[in-house]
């Protein structure tokens, strides 16, 4: 069963930093319900913009104030009754350096995020499955790509090249010799995420004290087997979940890089715009179609221009329900770079996934002969209920459908 739908914007503001108010500098960024108006501190022109979910986290105990807990009720149960239908599901947060990307993703101290908090209700909906024809296994395997090299954080040698970015018709978009771990309980995720996030590429900058050098890739492959008692079988339904923090765009002058900094930089500034073009390629396409016209000529989306953009292909364009979650800095002082991740935000929201159920091919026939029951079942219903009343005026278009099924 394929499903096409846009991909899903979330925007955050985060509230300011401790550089800003030492810079006392003003707000220009103002939410109300999907509304996200930003403006201009040098001309004072606003742009508005329309977003699926904004989230003003900008003064804690305001009235319209969205806690960590908010921001997970909205997004973290979306991918999770997706996952459970089966269904692949990414969330990435963008953003600019010290943006809150990594706090909306992994959270802090006291604060989880999407991440952790998505893992525990996965594993307290296992728990609470009373069926004992099904049954749940979970693997999940970390990775980094740093400098354009991916890098296994599961590995407590970390090979010293890059692993490969392969693809192929039964596993999709995979990592050869990546570590997947299975896991049993929240602990032991736990447990491995810390492991790899100590393994993560962090330093400080001027911008933010713990800055993701890296972009950080944690995939949860949720597997749901059904054992069908009549027929002896046993099918599974795969739901592949990406969550992925990318490391955030930066402007030099502000962040004082110099030597590998300025070199980690610039990487992450080649491959987000890589990201770009990939988000620009997608968005004109999906215009393009939209706009009914037969002649519309499709441009080639380079997937292939970096590391970051084939590991997101299957979740941009492909086979996956996905967030977006576009991290803001509430200062005048970021307008530029706030303006420019709205910008990209928007151009995020054209683009159309077409996700489909990944079951094995016993349970999608199953489930296709008990759909077929089902239909027979009210036609059959119906028809008797025709027959009762008037059982010698079937019209030729109902004994058609009889014929058909
Ligand atoms: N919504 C929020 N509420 C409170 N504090 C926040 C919020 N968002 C971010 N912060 C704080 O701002 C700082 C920077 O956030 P974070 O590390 O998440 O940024 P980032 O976008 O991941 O940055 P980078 O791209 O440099 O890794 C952190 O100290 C974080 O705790």
């Amino acid at each position: 069963m394929a499903d096409t739908s846009s991909v899903q914007i979330a925007v955050r503001m985060r509230p300011f930093n401790e550089r800003e108010k030492k810079l006392k500098t003003a707000k220009c960024v103002e939410m109300v319900g999907q509304m996200c108006t930003v403006t201009d501190p040098e001309s004072g022109k606003e742009r508005q913009f329309s977003f699926n979910y904004c989230y003003d986290s900008f003064q804690p105990g305001s009235e319209h104030f969205a806690s960590q807990e908010m921001v997970f009720r909205d997004l973290g149960i979306s991918y999770l009754e997706n996952a459970w239908k089966g269904y692949n599901c990414s969330i990435f947060a963008y953003g600019q350096t010290g943006a809150g990307k990594s706090y909306s993703m992994t959270g802090a101290p006291g604060q989880p995020g999407i991440i952790p908090r998505g893992l525990a209700e996965m594993f307290q909906r296992i728990d609470a499955n009373d069926d004992p024809d099904l049954s749940f296994r979970v693997e999940v395997s970390f990775l980094e790509i740093y400098m354009e090299k991916v890098r296994d954080l599961f590995s407590a040698t970390p090979t010293a090249g890059s692993l490969k970015v392969r693809e192929s018709p039964k596993l999709g978009i995979y990592v050869e010799g990546l570590k997947k771990e299975r896991v049993a309980c929240y602990e032991d995720v736990e447990q491995l995420m810390e492991l790899g996030n100590t393994m993560r590429t962090v330093a400080q900058t001027n911008m933010n004290a713990v800055s993701s050098r890296s972009h950080s890739v944690l995939t949860v492959l949720l597997t749901q087997t059904r054992i069908n008692k009549e027929s002896m079988t046993a099918s599974d339904m795969t739901s592949k979940i990406n969550l992925i923090d990318l490391a955030g765009s930066e402007r030099q002058g502000k962040t004082g890089a110099e030597g590998q900094r300025l070199k980690e930089g610039s990487a992450i500034n080649q491959s987000l715009t890589a990201l770009g073009n990939v988000i620009e390629a997608l968005a004109d396409n999906c215009v393009a179609s939209a706009s009914g016209k037969k002649k519309a000529k499709k441009r080639l989306v380079p997937y292939r221009d970096s590391k970051l953009t084939r590991i997101l292909q299957e979740s941009l364009g492909g086979n996956a329900k996905t967030i977006m979650v576009a991290a803001i800095s509430p200062a005048a002082d970021n307008f530029k770079e706030t303006l420019s991740t709205l910008r990209y935000a928007n151009r995020a929201s054209k683009i159309q996934n077409v996700a489909v159920i990944n079951e094995s091919p016993n349970e999608k026939v199953i489930r296709e002969l008990k759909d077929e029951v089902t239909r027979l079942k009210a036609m059959l219903a119906a028809a008797n209920g025709t027959a009762g009343r008037c059982c010698r005026r079937t019209s030729s278009r109902s004994r058609k459908r009889w014929r058909l099924s």
